[in-house]
């Protein structure tokens, strides 16, 4: 069977569920000797009534339809309506007690909206659109087309912040907090802005859930009291207050823990794992009709969340990876024959080691998980770290901890989470150069750095800490107004709210043929090594 594709934008588009539209990798690489296709005057076009071969679906799109793009959106719309608690119990709305204007005086129940403040809530139908490029052609650099005409298709994805109307009474609200998976910067920042807002609806109970999800079952971890006084600056420091953890998710208990401390609202802050475990949350809480608005904010290092411009925490662990590129240039640049070499973290997406190396132009090399590469041969990493130290003198390369598996042993290990145990490339490849050199008789000092663990234990830099104070206001906002099963994000440089399902279907990696990589090769000189 042919598999999907991999570009995660183009993911997006087709990452569909079972009677959604689904396209396949050959089709989407444009794999022009396919039957779909035909050459004329040097354009790619469709055969007539051709219709796109679909998989794991009975539905295919017809694009000689001449309503097909309309069916698109309608589809698009609809995978993209965001779960509401109206859509399985019978709730009213009432007047918001958010204020506007910040420590003005909240609105009370039943009283008029003074009129300076009538237009700053946001409109239930606002969208911001998706994507923002009309592309002429699938060959266009970094091309996400839906048809082989790359038509112009609206996506429209649902505006974020606060509305007017909202389905809980602030004075009776017990909201939770919980934390999952690894660290990250400006876990903080999100928890302190999350007890902000809702102290500001009038939220008296708010409870920090320790260790992730095992803070729901695990007797010895009881509930931490959170108040503005308490989060006020916790933001200075990175980490989590509330401590995190892998595993041990059963939705069942967690659920039944829910509904035992009478929890009306859920804030999860993680990667795709804690948004898989949030969406299970979410409708076991339906299932059993309690009125509990569960609503994820993407914490992912790695930036792997489909859809979204980027996830918090990643600009200030690009900044930090830099620190070690640095060092690793000077030392590398300091020696004779030095090479310096430097892991970052990501398990299937390159986006810090591709961001970190365009940022600091030190890199000769970088290699990611969605670029397979060669190391030994000729067209190999090792032929052109030969040709950099007869050329320069020195090389620095920049590996991101998921590249490159196939050439290490596979180990079948899973940590808690069931996340595979990755190999270490690093080591490898730092074992591989020296024996390398070693062999053809020319001296290389290898200098290996690797900084896992300290780019994603620091504070948040500005850019993430704006973006982590409007996510976790966001977060609330679309608590308060009634969704369940979202989160939060921000989408072609707007905030918006996304069902959870689009956004974790599979993780959001780098498309090698985007702008951005080829600035990146642009930025290294290297060749492909294959
Ligand atoms: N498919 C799933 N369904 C329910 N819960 C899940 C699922 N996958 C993971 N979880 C739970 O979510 C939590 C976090 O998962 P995981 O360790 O994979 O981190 P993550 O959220 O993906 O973040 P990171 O980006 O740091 O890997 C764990 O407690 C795990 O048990
Ligand atoms: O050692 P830990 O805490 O499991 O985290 C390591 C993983 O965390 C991630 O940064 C994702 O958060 C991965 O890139 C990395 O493999
Ligand atoms: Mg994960």
């Amino acid at each position: 069977m042919a598999s999907f594709v991999s570009s995660s934008n183009v993911v997006n588009v087709f990452n569909l569920r079972k009677h959604k539209l689904q396209l396949v990798r050959d089709f989407y690489s444009f794999n022009f000797n396919s039957p779909i296709f035909t050459r004329s005057k040097g354009r790619v076009r469709k055969k007539q009534s051709s219709v796109v071969r679909l998989v794991t679906t009975n539905q295919d799109i017809d694009f000689t339809n001449p309503d097909w793009i309309k069916h698109y959106q309608e589809d698009f719309e609809s995978r993209f309506n965001l779960p509401h608690l109206r859509d399985v119990l019978d709730i009213e709305p009432r007047l918001t007690t958010f204020s506007l204007n910040g420590r003005g005086p909240q609105i009370v129940d039943g009283a008029d909206v003074p009129e300076d403040r009538k237009n700053g809530y946001v409109n239930e139908d606002d969208r911001a659109l998706l994507k923002a490029i009309k592309y002429c052609s699938p060959n266009s650099a970094g091309a996400e087309c839906i048809d082989p005409d790359c038509s112009w298709v609206e996506q429209w994805v649902h505006r974020a912040g606060p509305r007017k109307q909202i389905y809980f009474e602030p004075g009776e609200v017990k909201a939770g907090i919980v934390t999952c998976g690894g660290l990250c910067p400006g876990l903080n920042d999100v928890i302190r802005q999350i007890v902000i807002t809702l102290e500001l609806y009038g939220v008296k109970k708010i409870a920090g859930f320790q260790y992730g999800y095992r803070g729901f079952f695990d007797q010895d971890l009881p509930e931490i009291a959170l108040s503005r006084h308490m989060v006020q600056n916790i933001n200075l420091a990175g980490g989590s207050l509330l401590g995190v953890s892998r595993g041990g998710a059963n939705i069942g208990d967690i659920v039944d823990s829910i509904q035992a401390r009478e929890l009306d609202m859920l804030f999860v802050l993680g990667g795709n794992g804690t948004h898989a475990g949030a969406n299970a949350i979410h409708n076991e809480c339906r299932r059993r009709k309690m009125k509990v608005s569960v609503v994820g904010v993407p914490k992912t290092i790695d930036n792997d969340i489909l859809l979204m411009d980027k996830t918090f925490g990643f600009d200030t662990a690009v900044e930090e990876a830099q620190r070690a590129i640095n060092s690793a240039y000077i030392e590398a640049h300091s020696a004779y024959h030095g090479i310096g070499l430097v892991k970052l973290m990501g398990r299937s997406s390159g986006f810090i080691a591709m961001q970190a190396s365009l940022a600091s132009g030190q890199i000769d090399v970088c290699l990611i998980p969605e670029v397979p590469f060669k190391f030994s041969g000729p067209y190999g990493v090792l032929r052109h770290l030969e040709h950099l130290i007869q050329t320069k003198g020195s090389a620095v390369i920049c590996v991101a901890e998921g590249a490159g598996q196939d050439l290490l042993e596979k180990s079948n290990l899973t940590d808690a989470s069931g996340n595979v145990i990755l190999g270490d490339i690093g080591v490898h490849i730092q074992q591989q150069i020296k024996r390398h050199f070693k062999e053809i008789g020319v001296p290389a000092d290898v200098k290996y750095i690797d900084p896992t663990y300290m780019i994603r234990a620091c504070r948040a830099n500005a850019s993430d800490a704006i973006l982590c104070t409007v996510l976790g206001q966001n977060a609330v906002h679309g608590a308060f107004a009634g969704y369940s099963g979202i989160t939060v994000g921000i989408c072609n440089s707007h905030y918006v709210y996304l069902p959870i399902p689009e956004v974790i279907s599979s993780p959001r990696v780098v498309d090698p043929n985007s702008r951005m990589w080829h600035r990146c090769l642009t930025s290294t000189g290297q060749p492909d090594f294959c």
